[in-house]
């Protein structure tokens, strides 16, 4: 037996696989091909499950006393490592109900593809770095051979460090066995780039596309086919295909014999009930609904039933995740070709248009969403976006929408190359280097000064000071910070979003940057608070596009011409035209005077607020030639959020609440 090991992290996906590419090409000796995936208990409660000997992070647990976390352990401890279920600087979980559910779904979407094809994945529980040597060990016993130990190249520290952990390990036991690290991460790989991203990738994100786009003559260069290594069938199953038709087998081992359970190292999933998704949803969903974050709670739709929560059928979001369901996705909103030529792909070629949306599935692709997880390959997704704009040859109105798609492709490859290229410098002491087990404390992607400390051009004048930050106390519920997260602030357009992402674990592109301003430029209190927030709702988390995108929009990026402040006011005219989004996500306000939906703090009547706060939380100068009644500013920006006429936005001189973190902000 010669086994092919793929260890499965954020690429839970058959189609344009890699490694099923390699382990099935004419020259490679493997004869059993294993897919594992591990549910690392430093990102999950494990604790509720049957054999598991892991401790809880959270203060209270089903289990005994003694299961739970102790100021020493280190491991657990939320405020020295991100290496927790908890995060570091707020203590909130690391992942909702609804992140989990979407991470199972995929999870068993993945087994199910495999099983279709004659496989199985292989689902464990614990530390990689004590399962996967330990698995190792059994197969090469009895005089097996490990082909190789495969896995999809990360950028980001957690990932890494997961790695080296593993790779630690095996050493440690006497193994040469190395990874071979696949780069499919990214829509461009990194060997296909015109600079050397770990030390060039450019520090403002217009000078990467230019490079990028510059790459050859156009869409063939820049596109690279995704491999062929599944199909969806006619009884719409996704199934894998290799160049001789059969998947290699999986290899026969006896996992009871296998004690993975070393310390608190790990257990693999047994039992008819854990079996099915729904038994280990509620299994894992337990300790969270038992204790929920203090700071917003969940959603009301999540309740302990024998099944998966419903979504909210206001949701933007109605997906599963999984593989299949995002590549039906792609030929929902791409389209695809059939043999009486291209079949749908109507909402690819409004992107432009509509991407600043708020409501509906429509507006975006979503595919954030299944891209989190690796369920699409982003060249995937690339490839269809050429295919269509071949197909639709030189219309320039569809060319400008669909090409947009690879646009903001681009944005989500510039995070993971920027956070590659500065994540791994201590920002400190300036050391290349992070610990083998830890992450790096210093890190810039999660330091408060974030990559804006790293950048030896960024004006020194516009570097803010955390130290000037004002200081939360999420325990207070009157605090700046917990409203905000509570959608409490009093500011609708805000609120609006921010229950929309604890109701569904899904908010816009529109509503992350206004909220995002608004937390740091308009309460002035720390991004992080924020960034950690998003983490635990997100189902589309992604660590480089999130923390990034919070440096962004908070001014401690990489990029000094990043410094603008959105004016909730103005936003809520220009993109809620019609009071649509707020009266779905802010029911307790539906019925107060129109004309005040966005502004109710200006009403007389405050008969009809119910719950809702009656002042907002901070109130800017800047707000006021918005609010109704004043000269018509409803509309002066086209959908695509840029003006409709020649003029541009004026800096307003905005200084917030503790007289402004930057002086150039601008207001949009
Ligand atoms: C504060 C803040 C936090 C964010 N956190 C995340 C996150 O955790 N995960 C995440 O995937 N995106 C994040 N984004 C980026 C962006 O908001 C989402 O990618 C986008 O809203 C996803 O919806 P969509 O797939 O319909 O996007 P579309 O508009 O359809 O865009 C297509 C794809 O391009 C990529 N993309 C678009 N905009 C960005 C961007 N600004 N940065 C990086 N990639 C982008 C995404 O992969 C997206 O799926 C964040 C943005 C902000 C302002």
């Amino acid at each position: 037996m010669n086994t092919f090991i793929h260890y499965h992290t954020l690429d839970l996906r058959v189609h344009d696989s890699p490694s099923i590419d390699i382990s099935h090409s004419p020259n490679n000796n493997s004869t059993h091909f294993l897919p594992i995936y591990i549910f690392d208990s430093r990102q999950l409660d494990l604790s509720n499950l049957p054999n598991s000997t892991i401790k809880s992070p959270l203060p209270i647990s089903n289990k005994s006393s003694e299961n739970q976390v102790k100021e020493t352990d280190l491991e657990y401890e939320p405020k020295k490592t991100r290496c927790s279920p908890l995060s570091r600087l707020s203590g909130f979980h690391r992942t909702s109900p609804y992140r989990l559910k979407f991470l199972l779904e995929a999870v068993y979407g993945l087994r199910e593809s495999y099983r279709n094809s004659g496989s199985d994945l292989l689902i464990a529980f614990g530390k990689p770095e004590k399962i996967l040597p330990k698995l190792i060990e059994a197969l090469t016993e009895k005089q097996g051979k490990i082909e190789g130990l495969y896995a999809q190249r990360e950028y980001s520290l957690e990932e890494i460090s997961n790695y080296r952990r593993v790779q630690n390990s095996l050493k440690q036991k006497g193994s040469k066995l190395e990874f071979t690290f696949n780069d499919s991460k990214t829509l461009i790989p990194p060997q296909h780039l015109p600079f050397k991203p770990e030390t060039k990738t450019p520090d403002v994100y217009t000078e990467f596309r230019k490079k990028v786009e510059g790459l050859g003559i156009g869409l063939n260069e820049m596109l690279l086919p995704p491999l062929q290594t599944a199909e969806i069938d006619d009884n719409d199953h996704l199934k894998i295909k290799v160049n001789d038709g059969e998947l290699k087998p999986f290899p026969n081992i006896n996992l009871k014999e296998i004690d993975l359970n070393e310390g608190d190292g790990g257990f693999v999933l047994e039992g008819d009930e854990l079996d099915k998704i729904e038994g280990l949803y509620m299994k894992l969903v337990k300790p969270l609904i038992d204790n929920p974050p203090k700071v917003g709670g969940w959603s009301k739709e999540i309740q302990i039933e024998n099944e998966l929560p419903k979504l909210n059928n206001r949701s933007a979001i109605p997906f599963t995740g999984s593989e299949i369901s995002g590549l039906q996705r792609i030929n929902d909103y791409i389209g695809k070709e059939v043999c009486s030529g291209w079949k749908g792909g109507d909402k690819a070629k409004k992107y432009k248009e509509t991407r600043n949306g708020l409501l509906g599935e429509g507006f975006s692709t979503k595919f954030s969403t299944w891209l989190s997880l690796g369920s699409l390959s982003p060249k995937t997704i690339g490839w269809r976006v050429g295919q269509l704009l071949e197909d639709q040859g030189r219309d320039k109105e569809v060319y400008k929408n669909v090409y947009w798609i690879l646009f903001e492709l681009l944005w989500r490859d510039y995070f993971q190359y920027t956070v590659l290229k500065t994540s791994l410098t201590d920002s400190y002491n300036n050391k290349k280097t992070i610990k083998n087990d830890e992450i790096h404390p210093n890190s810039s992607l999660f330091n408060p000064d974030g990559f804006s400390s790293q950048i030896s051009t960024y004006p020194q004048e516009l570097r803010p000071n955390p130290s000037d930050w004002n200081k939360s106390n999420l325990n207070d519920t009157n605090d700046p910070a917990r409203r905000w997260c509570e959608g409490k602030t009093g500011v609708p357009f805000i609120d609006a979003n921010m229950r929309e992402l604890i109701e569904t674990g899904w908010m816009s592109n529109r509503g992350r940057q206004n909220v995002a301003s608004f937390l740091t430029k308009d309460l002035y209190c720390d991004w992080r608070i924020g960034a950690e927030f998003f983490e635990m709702h997100l189902i589309d988390y992604d660590t480089c596009s999130n923390w990034g995108n919070w440096q962004y929009q908070a001014g401690v990026g990489n990029d000094s011409r990043s410094s603008r402040q959105f004016n909730p006011i103005k936003q809520a005219n220009d993109y809620d035209e019609n009071n649509e989004f707020v009266k779905t996500w802010l029911p307790e306000i539906r019925d107060i005077d129109e004309q005040y939906i966005q502004t109710p703090w200006l009403t007389n009547d405050k008969s009809k607020f119910n719950d809702y706060p009656s002042e907002p939380v901070v109130e800017l100068p800047s707000w006021k030639k918005h609010y109704p009644n004043q000269a018509p500013t409803r509309n002066r920006y086209g959908k695509d959020g840029k003006p409709k006429g020649k003029g541009k936005a004026k800096g307003n001189g905005n200084k917030g609440p503790k007289g402004g973190q930057n002086t150039n902000n601008i207001d949009v």
